[in-house]
């Protein structure tokens, strides 16, 4: 699958830990995320994976910042991105499920690396439920 990540500095060393796992097991990832330890602004972050979304670059959009929420938060004011924060395989599978949500975001400061891996897989792998979740999910985008 082709998947969009991106982070802030405090999301480095998690990335590139996702990133080889998720190589690893076949997926194709565009990495618009800061390589390095120098201080960078999430909301920038957040915009170039939404874009990459919203243009079907991707598939899905990985968010990773220290808490994941300031990243989430930036990436739900542009119109289209549903980003979903994440803390555990539950939560991933929900996003999907009932959200059809379509970035995942991650606290690499609260987060375990495994865990992490987890609810990405997961929420790759879970498609959208419908129903009456598509009408929530459309008064949204309204
Ligand atoms: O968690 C974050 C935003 O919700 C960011 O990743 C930053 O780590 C956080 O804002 C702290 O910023 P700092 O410049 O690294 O102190």
């Amino acid at each position: 699958m082709k998947l969009v990540i991106g982070n802030d500095h405090a999301g480095v060393e998690f990335k590139e830990k996702l990133v080889k796992a998720l190589k690893g097991r076949g997926h194709e990832i565009i990495n618009v995320g800061t390589d390095s330890l120098e201080s960078v602004d999430y909301p920038d972050i957040a915009a170039l994976v939404g874009e990459k979304v919203l243009d079907g670059k991707a598939e899905y959009g990985i968010l990773i910042c220290g808490t994941g929420i300031g990243i989430s938060i930036a990436a739900n004011k542009i119109k289209g991105i549903r980003a979903a924060l994440v803390h555990n395989e539950f939560t991933a599978r929900l996003a999907r499920l009932h959200n059809d949500a379509n970035v995942i975001a991650l606290g690499a400061r609260v987060i375990g690396d495994e865990l992490g891996l987890a609810c990405v897989e997961t929420f790759i792998n879970t498609e959208f439920e419908g129903g009456r979740h598509a009408r929530r999910v459309d008064k949204i985008e309204r």
